[in-house]
């Protein structure tokens, strides 16, 4: 490609990586929770959907459950998505990690940026995917969208004992702390080399960027951005649909 021929920052195509490949062992049994249903519409399409409604977004993979490609794929088809968008389901692997890792050996060559978010943040409003979209177009090699904490946080030490009270060691300063979200966004060659160099486990992607040394910033995340982890967060899952079919019609 030429320079002219070139996209300008501001076009870069973006790509979603979708790991939907977990159990939900939190969630208590049942179907792997991505596919499990919200108001009678799997979760994962909801959340296909919530960055799909980014216009900015062209591409999105799924990273399925390892034995479920199949089925997500049908489900995908059977499903109304806006047809700028492409989808393409892989098969994920045992960690959250691992499945992004499959996602982002899935991408076109052609993505410079790329989001990655958790099937089980189904709501996420657009404004917030788009929000972090901009950050990264700014120049930023990754962006969390973040909240402020409403509870006080404290560290502990473990217990001598297994099941007894843990010792509180600290209470950090809860104004400088935040709840991370998902769509994460990142420089793709970032977001790979971090892939590569990180080995151990972690819980987001953007800790791997911070491991390389490089600058991870926050743009604002959104309550309904929340993870739906717990029996409770299903509740509250559909309370918030139900709200938005009131006001929004849908
Ligand atoms: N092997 C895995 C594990 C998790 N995920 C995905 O990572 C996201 C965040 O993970 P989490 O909420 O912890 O999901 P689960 O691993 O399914 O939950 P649990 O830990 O309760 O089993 C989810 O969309 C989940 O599907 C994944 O793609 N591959
Ligand atoms: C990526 C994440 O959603 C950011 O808050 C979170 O770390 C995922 O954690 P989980 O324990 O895998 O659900």
């Amino acid at each position: 490609m030429s320079d002219e021929s070139r996209p300008t920052p501001a076009q870069t195509p973006v790509a979603a990586v979708i790991p939907a490949a977990g159990r939900g062992v939190r969630l208590g049994p049942g179907a792997p929770k991505a596919l499990r249903a919200l108001n009678g519409t799997p979760m994962l399409i909801h959340a296909v959907r919530a960055l799909a409604a980014s216009r900015h977004v062209s591409l999105v993979i799924v990273v399925a459950p390892p034995d479920g490609a199949a089925e997500v794929k049908s489900l995908l088809d059977a499903h109304a998505l806006p047809e700028r968008t492409d989808f393409q389901v892989v098969p994920g692997g045992s960690s959250r990690q691992e499945s992004v890792r499959i996602g982002l050996d899935a991408l076109p060559p052609h993505y410079r940026i790329v989001l990655v978010h958790d099937a089980a943040r189904p709501l996420v409003p657009v404004d917030t995917v788009d929000a972090v979209i901009e950050a990264v177009r700014d120049g930023a090699p990754a962006v969390v969208p973040a909240l402020p904490l409403a509870d006080t946080v404290k560290e502990v030490a473990p217990a001598a004992v297994a099941g007894d009270p843990e010792p509180v060691v600290a209470t950090p300063e809860r104004a400088r702390l935040r709840a991370v979200q998902t769509p994460q966004g990142f420089d793709r060659a970032t977001l790979v080399r971090a892939h590569e160099s990180v080995t151990e486990n972690v819980t987001d992607d953007a800790s791997m960027v911070e491991q390389l040394g490089l600058p991870v910033v926050a743009v604002p995340g959104h309550e309904e951005a929340f993870k739906v982890t717990r029996p409770l967060d299903l509740i509250l899952a559909e309370a918030v649909l139900a709200r938005r079919r009131l006001t929004d019609g849908f």
